[in-house]
C-alpha cells in the first residue's frame, strides 16, 4: 500500500487539508479570475519561500538515516531550485529582474511558514521533517492535478494562469510528489510509532494552515 501515513494524516486534518487546496486564491487560479497584483505578489513570496524550502531540505540531508536516504534528500534540493525557474521567467514577463525579484523581503507569511518547517527538522528526526514538508509538495500536486482536469485550467488563451498549473500538473512534478509519499512511506517503517502520530499530526495540521494562509497573503497582498 502506498501513502498510508500521508492519507491518515490528511483525512485526520481534513477541515484544515480543505481550506488550503480549495482556497479561493487557488479557485481564482483555476478560472483565471484571480486578480494578478495577487498572483505576482503571492509569485515573488513564493521565490523567496522556495530557497528557505531548499534550506529546510538540506537539513534533510543531514538527518538522512543513511546513504540512499540522503541522495533522495539531495534531489529533492535540485527539484526545488529548478522551481525557481518557472518565478523568474513569469517575473521576467513583467519586467521584474531576478535581482529585483531576489531583493524584495519576506513577508510574514513567507516567515512563519518556512521557519516553522526549517525548526520542525532542527528539532526532530527526518519522519518530523518529510512530515512537515508533505503538504507542500503533496498538495501542490493534488491543486495541478485538479485544476489541470477543470475546464480552462491548461488553457493559454482562456486562463492567464495555465503556465504555473501545467508546471505543476506535469509530469516531472508529480513524479516528485510521488517520490515524496514514498519516502514517508520508507521513513514511516523506520520510525513511526502510535505514540508518536499525535505529534506528528498537530505538525502537518500546522504546516497545512501555514499553506492557506500562503495563499492568503497573496490575496492581501500583505507583507
Ligand atoms: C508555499 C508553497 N508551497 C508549496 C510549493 C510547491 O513547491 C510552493 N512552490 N510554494
Amino acid at each position: 500500500m502506498v501513502a498510508v501515513l500521508f492519507e491518515r494524516l490528511k483525512r485526520d486534518a481534513a477541515s484544515a487539508w480543505s481550506a488550503y487546496i480549495d482556497h479561493e486564491f487557488v479557485r481564482g487560479l483555476g478560472d483565471g479570475s484571480l486578480p494578478k497584483p495577487a498572483f505576482q505578489h503571492y509569485l515573488v513570496q513564493d521565490y523567496l519561500f522556495l530557497i528557505e524550502f531548499a534550506r529546510a531540505y538540506a537539513i534533510g540531508v543531514y538527518k538522512a538515516p543513511d546513504l540512499a536516504e540522503m541522495r533522495k534528500a539531495a534531489d529533492g534540493i535540485g527539484a526545488i531550485l529548478n522551481e525557481t525557474s518557472l518565478h523568474l521567467r513569469l517575473c521576467a514577463s513583467w519586467g521584474l529582474s531576478p535581482d529585483a525579484v531576489a531583493s524584495t523581503r519576506q513577508a510574514r507569511a513567507t516567515i512563519a511558514y518556512t521557519r516553522f518547517v526549517q525548526e520542525a527538522g532542527l528539532r526532530g528526526d527526518m519522519l518530523d521533517l518529510v512530515v512537515a514538508l508533505s503538504p507542500c509538495v503533496v498538495g501542490y500536486a493534488e491543486i495541478g492535478a485538479v485544476l489541470a482536469a477543470r475546464g480552462q485550467g491548461l488553457d493559454d488563451g482562456a486562463n492567464p494562469y495555465a503556465a504555473w498549473i501545467a508546471e505543476y500538473a506535469g509530469e516531472s512534478y508529480q513524479a516528485l510528489a510521488f517520490d515524496s509519499l514514498a519516502q514517508i512511506d520508507r521513513l514511516a517503517a523506520r520510525s513511526l510509532t502510535e505514540a508518536r502520530y499525535p505529534a506528528l499530526l498537530a505538525l502537518f495540521e500546522e504546516a497545512v494552515r501555514l499553506e492557506a494562509d500562503f495563499w492568503q497573503m497573496g490575496l492581501d497582498g500583505s507583507m
